[in-house]
């Protein structure tokens, strides 16, 4: 891949004819920041970071996936596009842009409050809420990024919360203006996540259901970060570093970034196997070349396979390792995660299965606690989880189900 100059397709001066199904767009090398706060400067790829600029495929998902042949061949230039740069652009529907646009402006406004505002937004039952940049580990070293976390926003007399099952617990919003900000632009995500797993479907050419059998009610969640500029951080992580190298753990993530940059990915060609047969959260080789920057394009997604959705196709799409630099201005981003059931015992989709270990499939509500109880190893609701011995309830009928229709 080589370096593009900038060439940026914004919704609002796209003709019809140029609205295509699906096309090309050359990402931006060079951003103007003009955002919050005194950082106004020419923005580009994190100093420090050695990288091509990504020129990916952009699509436009139709209303509703009917099955048709330009559905279908929409579906496999999607997962062409995945096996070859790891990672798509999805191009946002007005309205799409409209919630984008609340949920950061209400993110914004949350990392705006003060420390002990921020900090009082935790519960001892869920990992939802504020994670304070250094907290999380990713490879033994902490992260620079400051995090919101939303998962199933449940209520407190949900029967699984009253249940106390592991990771089930309310959301500690600060207010209810973020709750419905940030939770009208999810629930959005979530009506998309389940037309990108349709597209899957068609893709690799499996029984419509193969997938989206696992997503009911899915235990979909999403995190707001925002980086700190490189030269404001706290000594606790690396210097420049974001977040580490890592995979993240479900289906789909789909992730939307302001016009700072930051993000990074690795193609496919290089895997490395599947988390679930490692033991830990990150992928190694962080410093190895061969990354990719995913430099900003306003009006879209990008979108790349997790590790369930690896598992399932035993590597025909593999989990996109990633990771984020801290660039000279602050940079505030959304990743959302599209994701089984917790109950879902996940298994490889028909012919695609070829004998992958765990054989037996994998149970997503203890594949996510494990991960959650390793990136945050001192967090309140870690050590109540461990000290009430509740991780054995994953093992319990009621926590599992094949997810049959
Ligand atoms: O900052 C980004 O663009 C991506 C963040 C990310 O990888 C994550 O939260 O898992
Ligand atoms: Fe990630």
């Amino acid at each position: 891949m080589a370096t593009f100059a900038a060439q940026i397709v914004r919704r609002s001066t796209r003709s019809s004819a140029q609205r295509a199904r699906h096309f090309t767009t050359a990402a931006a090398s060079i951003a103007t920041h003009q955002g919050a706060g005194q950082c106004v400067s020419k923005v580009s790829i994190p100093p420090g970071f050695v990288a091509k600029v990504g020129n990916f495929e952009t699509f436009v998902l139709p209303d509703k996936i009917l099955g048709t042949l330009s559905d279908t061949s929409m579906a496999k230039a999607m997962i062409n596009a995945w096996r070859k740069d790891g990672i798509l652009q999805l191009a946002m529907s007005p309205r799409q842009e409209r919630l984008f646009s609340q949920a950061s402006k209400a993110s914004k406004k949350f990392f705006q409050k003060t420390p002990a505002q921020k900090h009082a937004c935790v519960n001892d039952s869920s990992f939802c809420g504020y994670v304070a940049s250094g907290e999380e580990i990713t490879s033994g070293i902490a992260d620079y990024s400051e995090i919101f976390t939303v998962s199933k926003n449940l209520q407190p007399e949900d029967h699984r919360v009253l249940a106390e099952w592991p990771c089930h617990g309310p959301c500690p919003w600060p207010d209810k203006l973020m709750e419905r900000d940030i939770m009208d632009y999810v629930s959005e995500l979530g009506s998309n996540g389940e037309k990108l797993l349709q597209m899957v479907e068609l893709g690799l050419d499996v029984p419509p259901g193969s997938l989206t059998k696992y997503t009911q009610d899915g235990w979909h969640h999403m995190r707001a970060l925002r980086f700190p500029s490189r030269d404001r951080t706290n000594g606790k992580g690396a210097a420049g570093r974001g977040i580490g190298s890592h995979t993240d753990y479900g289906l789909l993530v789909v992730a939307a970034q302001d016009e700072v940059g930051g993000l990074f990915v690795r193609p496919p060609g290089q895997a490395e196997p599947c988390k679930h047969e490692r033991s830990d959260t990150a992928v190694s080789r962080g410093d190895d070349s061969g990354w990719v920057y995913v430099a900003p394009t306003p009006g879209v997604f990008t979108v790349f396979p997790g590790d369930m959705m690896q598992y399932v196709t035993n590597s025909f799409l593999t989990s996109t390792p990633h990771k984020v630099g801290l660039n000279v201005c602050e940079r505030f981003a959304f990743a959302y995660f599209h994701e089984p059931n917790f109950k879902a015992v996940v298994k490889p989709l028909p012919g695609f299965d070829a004998g992958q270990k765990p054989a037996g499939g994998i149970h997503y509500g203890t594949y996510f606690t494990n991960m959650t109880l390793r990136n945050y190893p001192d967090r309140i609701s870690t050590r109540k989880l461990l000290d009430e011995g509740r991780c054995s309830m994953l093992e319990q009928d009621e926590l599992r189900s094949d997810m049959a229709a």
